[in-house]
């Protein structure tokens, strides 16, 4: 009876230690994520409830954010929950974030481009990006909407002209191009997917999106030129698999949700000041002569920490890098034209 009572007790102050050591080295973190209840809003609100790097999740959106925030709010992790709906809020939904991440905007139906977004999406990154100016300037912002090739530089000349723009702390997030690689490389190569790392530089729209397979570990040589070829192409086009597949009831929600989810994750940790955080993502860069470009990037304390060169190529990925300039130049140049015209 005694050594029940005893081992009772003991489970209990190992779970107050456990609950104490996690509140207190556990830095706190407001993340905000803008367009909350939408396809890709909804179940990143869920994982980043799960995150337990998160203290504070805002969940904002022009309609719909009290029913996904009171849902979500009821999840017996650390964050505390706050839904916020409607213009008149956004400045509450922001203060205090370390973290921005942005799914806010109209997703593709078949047949159409990623740059067909431009003209709704352009408007309404640039609303969103004003108010992070104002209410939230040191965050971290994650730019998921689309053509993410043009609303990342339309985000940067916001602010810009708000006098608060960071170029460490404003990211395209390409992470779903990583997810991707990762799962149809380790498909072919017949390779355990967990291990499987793969990087992807360029943009985020077609053939601006540049799997690096040379570089892909574990190497293998049972891949040959055409599966190269071939893996190349269906990670390019893997956006567009799902929007047919989905046949007009929108794009990729749940996997680009998980994608969000781990970059913000990283970003998260860069915080915190783990080290070694390394992600592909969309940054202002020196890399190639284009002023943004994706690349590996190392995470930290300020956001960027170091933008990665690309590391030796493959001639089929010089040519596939030489391709995608001029459309991936276009895109961040209309971007650009906007947010000054606008
Ligand atoms: N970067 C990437 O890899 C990916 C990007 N996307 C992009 O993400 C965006 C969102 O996609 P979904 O969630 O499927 O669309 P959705 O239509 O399901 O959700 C968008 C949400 O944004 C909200 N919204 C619209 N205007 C807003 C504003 N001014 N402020 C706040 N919220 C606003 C809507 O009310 C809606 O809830 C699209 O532009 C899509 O192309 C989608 C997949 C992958
Ligand atoms: O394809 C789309 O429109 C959505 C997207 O960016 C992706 O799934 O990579």
């Amino acid at each position: 009876m005694t050594s029940i009572l005893l081992r009772s007790a003991l489970k209990r102050d190992a779970g107050r230690a456990i609950r104490s050591f996690s509140s207190e080295s556990t830095p706190a973190r407001k993340v905000a994520v803008l367009g909350a209840a939408g396809g890709i809003g909804q179940p990143l609100a869920l994982l980043m409830k799960l995150n337990p790097l998160v203290s504070s999740l805002s969940l904002y959106d022009i309609a719909g954010t009290p029913g996904v925030a009171a849902d979500v709010g009821h999840i017996n992790t650390r964050a505390v929950v706050a839904g916020f709906v409607g213009e008149d809020q956004l400045g509450e939904a922001l203060k205090g974030a370390d973290v921005v991440i942005i799914p806010a905007g109209v997703p593709r139906k078949p047949g159409m481009t990623r740059d067909d977004l431009f003209n709704i999406n352009a408007g309404i990154v640039k609303g969103l990006c004003t108010a992070i100016a104002k209410y939230c300037p040191e965050a971290i912002v994650n730019m998921i909407s689309n053509p993410v090739n043009s609303t990342v530089p339309i985000a940067a000349e916001v602010f810009k002209k708000a006098g608060t723009y960071d170029e460490k702390k404003l990211f395209g997030v390409t992470t779903l191009d990583v997810v991707r690689a990762k799962t149809f490389y380790a498909g072919r190569a017949k390779v355990p997917v967990e291990g499987v790392n793969v990087p992807v530089v360029g943009g985020h729209a077609g053939i601006t999106i540049l799997p690096l397979f040379s570089q892909a570990t574990p190497a293998t040589n049972a891949l040959g030129a055409e599966d190269i070829k071939a893996l190349t192409k269906r990670t390019q086009e893997g956006g567009t698999e799902v929007v047919e597949a989905k046949a007009g009831k929108g794009s990729a929600t749940l996997s680009m949700a998980y994608a969000g989810a781990v970059f913000a994750d990283a970003c998260l940790k860069g915080l915190n000041g783990v080290p070694d955080v390394v992600e592909c993502t969309f940054v202002q860069s020196t890399v190639t002569e284009l002023p943004f470009f994706a690349s590996k990037v190392r995470l930290g304390k300020n956001g960027v920490e170091e933008v990665l060169g690309l590391g030796p190529l493959s001639d089929f990925e010089k040519e596939g890098l030489e391709a995608l300039k001029p459309e991936l130049k276009a895109s961040i140049e209309k971007g650009i034209k906007f947010a000054r015209e606008n």
